[in-house]
């Protein structure tokens, strides 16, 4: 068996201009895992913009015609411009689930394939939704702070929580995470209800309402698993959260801008919908101060599908699709299969 010193020295025969170039235009939050993978960095010449003394637009006009292949996630976009320059670009790797900091559109008009992280983060975003759920109905975080900062000792008991068994779930988006979610509700004994472009035929079990608004009317807490597409964007407005009622609970997972942000602040200082459990914002990482002030609100740093477990398998897709795709087989994950 060869040990690693062979296996470098072999692999180092390579020069690094044959190899394929791959640009990274910020550092995706995966890339501390996947900067040790020997594969990738064995096969690939990796061009990571940021560590380029040249200024950004320089250092792409160097590489325009060499780069086949961008790997990026939310932080930088893929636009069409940027396609536009890097002629030879025929694969964006994203290692993230959502692809809307990518111009789709742009991609299948150029013939340029696209993969994402598949359901690699279905889990572990589904297990935060229903987290952030049980934190705002169980007030979890709001009691801890009530103990931690002595109050319980001067004010006494803490007032009572909601209960989650029974409660209807409408899930907006019922792809990879929102069907996880829906799994673990029926387990605590919800009743879930959905919402997504379509109705799934093969789920029977659960009501479909084509409309937002309705499903909000229909539902106690509202849990958004989708894509920030056109269509989605403030999807979630001052009506489906008057819909939704002062009883009603909102968890975010998806993006920010599928909610009206500064309806949802604004229902929620006045008290117009009971909760919140929000992942994702509007401007990241700046968050609405007014929640801050909020006890019945719970904030997450868009954490919810990253675990080192979530990375490692990330990271192996990742690499399957580039190899999968520089060597002419099936992409693992295709968002764009060209
Ligand atoms: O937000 C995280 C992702 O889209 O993967």
């Amino acid at each position: 068996m060869e040990n690693e010193e062979q296996h470098n020295t072999r692999d180092q025969n390579h020069k690094p201009q044959d190899l394929p170039q791959v640009l990274l235009l910020k550092p995706p939050p995966v890339l501390s895992v996947l900067g040790e993978h020997h594969f990738l960095s064995n096969k690939y010449q990796l061009l990571k913009a940021w560590e380029s003394h040249l200024p950004l637009d320089q250092f792409l006009t160097t590489h325009a015609d060499s780069i086949q292949a961008i790997l990026c996630s939310g932080a930088a976009p893929v636009t069409d411009d940027l396609l536009h320059l890097l002629t030879s670009v025929r694969l964006v790797v994203t290692a993230s689930a959502g692809t809307n900091h990518i111009d789709l559109e742009a991609c299948r008009r150029r013939g340029i394939s696209v993969t994402n992280a598949g359901t690699v983060f279905s889990d572990d975003g589904a297990d935060a939704a229903v987290g952030l759920l049980i934190d705002v109905l169980r007030k979890i975080t709001a009691s801890d702070r009530y103990v931690r900062q002595g109050i319980w000792v001067n004010k006494g008991d803490y007032p009572l929580g909601s209960k989650l068994r029974g409660k209807r779930v409408g899930i907006v988006g019922l792809g990879g995470i929102g069907l996880e979610v829906a799994k673990r509700l029926e387990a605590f004994g919800c009743n879930v209800l959905y919402n997504s472009r379509q109705k799934k035929a093969f789920l029977d079990q659960y009501p479909f309402y084509s409309d937002v608004c309705e499903l909000a009317a229909n539902s106690d807490a509202l849990i958004i698993c989708c894509a920030l597409t056109d269509q989605t964007r403030h999807m979630i407005d001052k009506e489906v959260f008057s819909a939704l009622g002062k009883e009603g609970v909102i968890v975010n997972i998806g993006r920010g801008a599928i909610i009206d942000e500064k309806e949802m602040v604004q229902c929620l200082v006045h008290g117009e919908i009971a909760g919140a459990g929000l992942d994702v914002f509007g401007n990241e990482p700046d968050v609405p101060k007014e929640l801050f002030e909020l006890d019945n609100v719970v904030l997450s740093p868009h954490r919810a599908v990253f675990t080192p477990e979530s990375f490692m398998a990330l990271c192996e897709l990742v690499v399957g699709n580039l190899e999968a795709f520089f060597s002419n087989r099936p992409l693992l994950s295709p968002v764009i299969d060209t």
